[in-house]
């Protein structure tokens, strides 16, 4: 289960993004919520609309004597009883997204894995607040995905240019973060998680839709590019890995179940990378047809299907030694 960590500085806008992710049809998704003080006002803001919620009060997330809990809310919420898409941590406005980044990275919960993490900034405020010094901050460094809000409130005529100034220096410290412009948090849901079904589920409550419908003509959000190429024989692991450590221009995801042939058996895996993590999981049993996806804003689903297809084409019929040392590693790694 991808465990996503949701930062910005204070004010800057994710709440609002978490609940607009919880309004995605068909998702069933879990939120950590950490706030300061003893009453967790943003636990308060997405009860209700969420099918199970940890909130960690009392102080700074990663600062906290053992996380504040972390693992042990990972270990509760990933439980496949509750058959969830997505685990969502939402930090304080002071959490240091590098350290949480970590915290899930290394967090000792076995079926979860890093899911990104989405740093929101205001446009307006940004610059009087989290880039202060002449170099760019190093939270920058953590982002998978910087969702640039508030950028209705600019001025017409600097709206473009603040853009562009908060990309420059993101780019900066990050070359590999994607970049979103989202009024209020509205991005598209698919770069962050997968529905198991498109529908809201038959035993939850409609909240959801009741919210959706609450804020009927506010929701558009610009969609994700995708690609994907079925899979109908075994994968080349050297090809794959090929893939996943320099996925195509504009993809923020790519995500898999592939069958390789070992030595003696064919094996299945899951791979996933979000930003530039790559996590590697084996399946039970290999896929009868396996698949590889793409998803980004900026993605070119043509040229990614091109990539896509090759990997798909590549000789895999025999064993590649080389290539299933670069899968197996990534798989300890990600264990
Ligand atoms: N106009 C406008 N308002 C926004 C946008 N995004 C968020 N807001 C507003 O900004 C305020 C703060 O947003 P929140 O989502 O609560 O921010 P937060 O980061 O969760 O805040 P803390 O938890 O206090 O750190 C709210 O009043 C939001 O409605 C946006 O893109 N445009």
């Amino acid at each position: 289960m991808p465990v996503v960590a949701v930062t910005g500085y204070l004010g800057a806008g994710k709440t609002s993004l978490l609940n607009h992710l919880l309004r995605c049809p068909g998702a069933r998704l879990s939120v950590v919520v950490n706030d300061f003080g003893t009453l967790n006002v943003d636990a308060a803001l997405v009860a209700g609309q969420i099918d199970e919620v940890a909130a960690i009060s009392g102080g700074c997330l990663c600062c906290l004597p053992d996380a504040g809990g972390l693992d042990d809310a990972l270990a509760k919420l990933s439980h496949p009883r509750l058959r969830l898409d997505a685990i969502l941590v939402e930090a304080s406005g002071a959490a240091d997204p590098i350290a949480l980044a970590r915290l899930i990275r290394f967090s000792g919960v076995e079926r979860i894995r890093p899911g990104g993490v989405v740093e929101v900034i205001d446009a307006v405020e940004h610059f009087h607040t989290v880039d202060t010094w002449p170099d760019p901050p190093l939270r920058y460094a953590a982002a998978t995905l910087v969702v640039i809000g508030k950028t209705d409130l600019l001025p017409n005529g600097e709206r473009e240019s603040m853009i562009e100034r908060i990309r420059l220096r993101v780019r900066e410290r990050n070359p590999h973060a994607q970049l979103v412009v989202a009024r209020a948090g509205r991005i598209d849901p698919a770069l962050v998680f997968d529905t198991a079904t498109a529908e809201d589920p038959d035993d939850e409550l409609p909240i959801a839709r009741l919210l959706r419908d609450e804020a009927h003509g506010h929701r558009e959000h610009e969609h994700a590019h995708a690609a994907s190429v079925s899979l109908t024989g075994p994968v080349s692991p050297g090809a794959l890995i090929d893939l996943l450590e320099d996925p195509p221009d504009g993809a923020y995801r790519v995500k898999g179940r592939v069958r390789v042939r070992g030595p003696k058996a064919e094996r299945g895996y899951i791979v996933n990378v979000v930003g530039r993590m790559i996590h590697v999981a084996a399946l039970p049993e290999p896929p009868q047809v396996g698949e590889l996806v793409a998803i980004g804003m900026h993605l070119y689903p043509a040229l990614a299907q091109q990539r896509l297809v090759a990997v798909a084409g590549a000789p895999a019929e025999r064993p590649d030694a080389a290539g299933l040392r670069r899968l197996r590693r990534y798989r300890r790694l990600s264990n």
